[in-house]
C-alpha cells in the first residue's frame, strides 16, 4: 500500500498547499488530473492531507469509521467556533439538537412556524411599489427569506424572546452573520496568532452570551416559566456557555445552508418558468386539497397544516431544494483518520495514512457530467424516477452528507424551506428582476467554486412579485 502522490506545486514555505484555502476545488481538480488514481495527498502546514476523489474514494471517504468528520472540520476548517470540551460538546450538541428537532417538538410549534412564515410573505406584501415599476414590489430573497428562516430557527432551537422581537432578533442576526464572516484561515497555521478576525469573532461571541444571559437572569425573575428550546437546555442542567456554544455551533451547522438554500429555490424559479408554474401548480392543489370552507385564504388553509402534510405534500418543492442544493454546493468533506491503522482507498492500492486527514470535493460527484447531464444548469426533473441521476452509482448525491455521517438537521431545513415558499408561492406571482424592478435577463450566478462554504452572493439578487389574483 502506497501513501498518495505528494502534489506540492503550490506549496508556499512552512504553510504548505495555501490553495487549499484559496483556490481548494481548481487545485482539488489539477492534482486529480495529475495522478492514475485520482488520489493525491499535501500538506497544510505540518498536517498531511489526503484528497480522495471518484467512486473508490468517496466510498471510502463515507463509510470508513474511522475517518471522523469532527476532529477533520476542528482542524481543518477556517472558520468553525472554538468548541469548549471536544467531544463531549460535540455529544452534547448532537443529542440536544436531536430532542429539540423531535416530531414531538416539530407539533408542538408547527403553528408558531406557520405564523412566522405567513407574517413574512404579509409584510412582502405590505412593502412599498417600485417607482419604476409600480406593477411590482422588488425583494432580495437573500434578506427576506433569510431572516425568516432565521426566525424559525431561533423560534426551534433557541429563545422565543428573540423569536418574537423582530428588533432582538435582526440585532442577533447581524451579530452572527458578523460572526461568521469572521474566517480566520491563519490560525490554522499559526494558532497562537491574535488575528484581527479572531478578536473580532471573540467580541461577537460576548455580545451574544450578554443578551442571552439578560434573558436568562429575567426568566429567572419571571414566575411565570416558559417553554421553548433555551428553557429545555437550561432545565438539563446547562451552563449559559454551553448554551452560547450551542447557539453558535447549531445556527453555523444549519442556518447558512438553510438559509441561502431558501432564497436560491425562488430565485432559481423565477428563472425557469416552466418549473415555476409547476411548483406554483403543486401548491395551489394543497390548498384545494386541505380547503374546509370556501372563504379560507390560501395563507389560511396553509396555517392548517400538519408537520406530516408539510412533509409529505410538496414533492416538487422538495426536488427544487435538492437541486439548488446540488448545484450550488461548494465545498468538501473533511475529515481526520483516527484509527490505529493505515485506511486502503478501495482498491486503487493507496491509504490514508493512520493520524493524516482525508478531504473529498463535493462538486467531483455533483459536478460530474458522466453522471448529471448539462451538470450546472438547474434541473429538478433529472431526479424523477425516470431519469434518477442521482442514484446512478453509490453515493452520488451528498446535499444531506451520506454513509456515516448524514446531517442531523435535514428534515427540520426541509420544514423550514417548504414552510417559506409554500407561503410565497401561494401569496405572489414572481420574476426574476434587476434592483430598480426592470426584468433581469441574465440567470442566477453560478456559486463561486472558490468559496469554501456557501455564502450570500456578493452581487445581490433580486425578485419582484405582486400579489396573486385568485
Ligand atoms: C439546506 C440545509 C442543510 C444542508 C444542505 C446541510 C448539509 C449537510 C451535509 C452535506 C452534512 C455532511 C457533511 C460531511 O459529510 O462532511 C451535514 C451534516 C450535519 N448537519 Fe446539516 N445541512 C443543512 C441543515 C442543517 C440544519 C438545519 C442543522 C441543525 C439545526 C444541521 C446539522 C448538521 C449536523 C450537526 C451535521 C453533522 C453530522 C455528523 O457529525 O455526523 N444541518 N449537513
Amino acid at each position: 500500500y502506497a501513501v498518495p502522490k505528494l502534489w506540492k506545486p503550490d506549496d508556499l514555505p512552512i504553510l504548505g498547499a495555501w490553495r487549499f484555502y484559496t483556490h481548494r476545488e481548481e487545485m482539488y481538480r489539477t492534482a486529480q488530473r495529475s495522478t492514475k488514481t485520482g488520489n493525491f495527498s499535501f500538506f497544510v502546514g505540518k498536517k498531511h492531507v489526503v484528497g480522495v476523489s471518484g467512486p473508490e474514494g468517496r466510498r471510502t471517504f463515507f463509510d470508513s469509521k474511522d475517518l471522523d468528520l469532527g476532529e477533520g472540520f476542528n482542524d481543518l476548517f477556517a472558520g468553525l467556533p472554538a468548541q469548549p470540551g471536544g467531544d463531549d460538546f460535540d455529544r452534547f450538541l448532537k443529542k440536544t439538537l436531536a430532542t429539540l428537532l423531535k416530531s414531538e417538538n416539530l407539533n408542538k410549534n408547527i403553528g408558531m412556524l406557520a405564523t412566522d412564515a405567513r407574517r413574512a410573505c404579509e409584510a412582502l406584501a405590505a412593502a412599498p411599489v417600485s417607482d419604476s415599476h409600480p406593477e411590482w414590489r422588488i425583494m432580495n430573497p437573500f434578506d427576506s427569506m433569510f431572516r425568516l428562516v432565521y426566525q424559525l430557527t431561533i423560534r426551534t432551537i433557541g429563545a422565543r424572546e428573540i423569536a418574537d422581537d423582530t428588533e432582538l432578533l435582526n440585532h442577533t442576526l447581524s451579530i452572527f452573520e458578523q460572526f461568521e464572516s469572521r474566517t480566520s484561515t491563519l490560525k490554522l497555521f499559526f494558532p497562537w496568532l491574535p488575528t484581527p478576525n479572531h478578536i473580532l469573532r471573540m467580541f461577537n461571541g460576548a455580545r451574544l452570551y450578554k443578551i442571552f444571559s439578560d434573558i436568562i437572569k429575567s426568566r429567572e425573575k419571571n414566575e411565570k416559566p416558559v417553554d421553548d428550546a433555551l428553557q429545555h437546555i437550561l432545565d438539563t442542567g446547562a451552563s449559559i456557555s454551553d448554551v452560547i456554544s450551542f447557539e453558535i455551533g447549531s445556527l453555523f451547522a444549519g442556518l447558512i445552508n438553510t438559509g441561502l438554500h431558501a432564497s436560491y429555490l425562488p430565485a432559481h424559479c423565477a428563472d425557469n418558468p416552466e418549473w415555476k408554474a409547476k411548483v406554483q401548480a403543486e401548491v395551489d392543489g394543497v390548498i384545494a386539497k386541505y380547503r374546509s370552507t370556501p372563504e379560507q385564504s390560501p395563507a389560511m388553509v396553509l396555517s392548517s397544516l400538519s408537520v406530516e402534510q408539510w412533509e409529505s405534500e410538496f414533492p416538487l418543492i422538495d426536488l427544487s431544494l435538492r437541486e439548488s442544493i446540488r448545484v450550488g454546493m461548494p465545498g468538501a468533506g473533511l475529515r481526520k483518520n483516527i484509527g490505529p491503522r493505515d485506511i486502503p482507498i478501495g482498491n486503487t492500492g493507496e491509504v490514508i495514512p493512520k493520524g493524516s486527514y482525508a478531504v473529498y470535493v463535493f462538486n467531483d460527484v455533483h459536478k460530474n457530467p458522466d453522471i448529471y447531464t448539462e451538470c450546472h444548469k438547474f434541473d429538478p426533473s433529472r431526479y424523477f424516477h425516470d431519469r434518477a441521476e442521482d442514484k446512478k452509482t453509490n453515493h452520488t448525491y451528498l446535499g444531506w452528507g451520506s454513509g456515516r455521517h448524514p446531517c442531523l438537521g435535514m428534515r427540520f431545513a426541509k420544514l423550514e424551506m417548504v414552510l417559506c415558499n409554500a407561503y410565497f408561492f401561494a401569496m405572489f406571482d414572481f420574476e426574476p428582476s434587476e434592483k430598480d424592478g426592470s426584468l433581469r435577463t441574465e440567470p442566477v450566478p453560478p456559486v463561486d467554486v472558490k468559496l469554501l462554504q456557501i455564502r450570500k452572493p456578493d452581487d445581490p439578487i433580486f425578485i419582484r412579485y405582486k400579489p396573486r389574483v385568485y
